[in-house]
């Protein structure tokens, strides 16, 4: 079996779709911002496809571990992504996740993908190739939201409407405590400088780095519950509706 229905994590349930939204919302930000549960949130809403760029990057980690490469060979990390058949749904209920054809869903979440993860995407070769493949996808939608690091930047310059998401450093830590059940205090410091590493990685890296596109809409979610970020976006998105008629 290669495909899940999500957990409804949106806290929306079935709850109405609003239509009339065409075009493509980016939602970009560091790690435990919200992005995923927020992103598959507001397609629910606005019955647009969902793309979630990070599981394709967690998703090509998984070929370059198990081709069993050095991450610092640039040249064999590049031909092991080139070389597998990595499939990311676009669907926000269901999840599918395959790398030549096997269910990686689970697997991409584990500290193993989550540890090289970020050396691994800052490739320039595996960032092509993988970019190429969410314009593929994209561009097959009528109505899409799109979540990673360099959406707005660099893989749809020309989006409807781009978000970036941020939040206290303590508070995205809590979360994703939350989200993997963690209570011990020192794993939760733990979990805390690893998303400082990774933040610090993704940030830095001379291809794609992680930065608002210079027309997102940066949304701050410290003090702001989930729904509330994603009636905010749904919101936004409701006010591009006809614009482009309107101008
Ligand atoms: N605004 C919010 N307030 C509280 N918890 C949130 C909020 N947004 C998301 N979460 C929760 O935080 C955790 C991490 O969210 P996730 O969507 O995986 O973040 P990201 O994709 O940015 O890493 C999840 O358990 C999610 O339900
Ligand atoms: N568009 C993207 C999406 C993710 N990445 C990289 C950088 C991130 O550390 C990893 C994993 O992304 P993912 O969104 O799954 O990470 P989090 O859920 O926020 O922890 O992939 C990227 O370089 N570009």
């Amino acid at each position: 079996m290669s495909e899940r229905q999500r957990a409804d994590t949106t806290g929306l349930g079935d709850r109405a779709v609003t239509g009339g939204f065409t075009g493509q919302i980016t939602l970009d930000g560091p790690s435990g911002t919200g992005k995923s549960s927020v992103a598959r949130g507001v397609a629910a809403r606005l019955g647009a496809a969902y793309l979630d760029t990070g599981a394709m990057y967690r998703a090509a980690t998984v070929a370059v571990l198990d081709a069993g490469v050095g991450l610092d060979d640039e040249i064999a990390v590049a031909r092991a992504v080139t070389g597998a058949r990595i499939e990311v749904g676009t669907d926000a209920g269901t999840e599918v996740v395959r790398v030549d054809g096997v269910d990686v869903a689970e697997r991409i979440r584990g500290a193993e993908v989550t540890r090289a993860v970020s050396p691994v995407s800052a490739v320039p070769a595996v960032r092509r190739h993988l970019v190429a493949q969410q314009r593929d996808l994209v561009a097959e939608a009528d109505a899409v939201v799109v979540e990673g690091r360099d959406i707005g930047t660099v893989v749809l310059p020309d989006a409807t409407l781009k978000i970036y998401l941020t939040a206290a450093p303590e508070v995205r830590a809590q979360r994703r405590a939350g989200q993997l059940g963690v209570t011990d205090p020192d794993k939760i410091a733990a979990l805390a400088q690893d998303l400082r590493r990774r933040d610090e990685y993704d940030s830095s890296r001379a291809d794609s780095p992680l930065r608002p596109a210079a027309d997102a809409v940066v949304v701050d979610s410290t003090d702001l519950d989930q729904q509330g970020v994603v009636a905010r976006i749904v919101e936004l998105a409701a006010s591009t509706v006809g614009a482009g008629e309107r101008a």
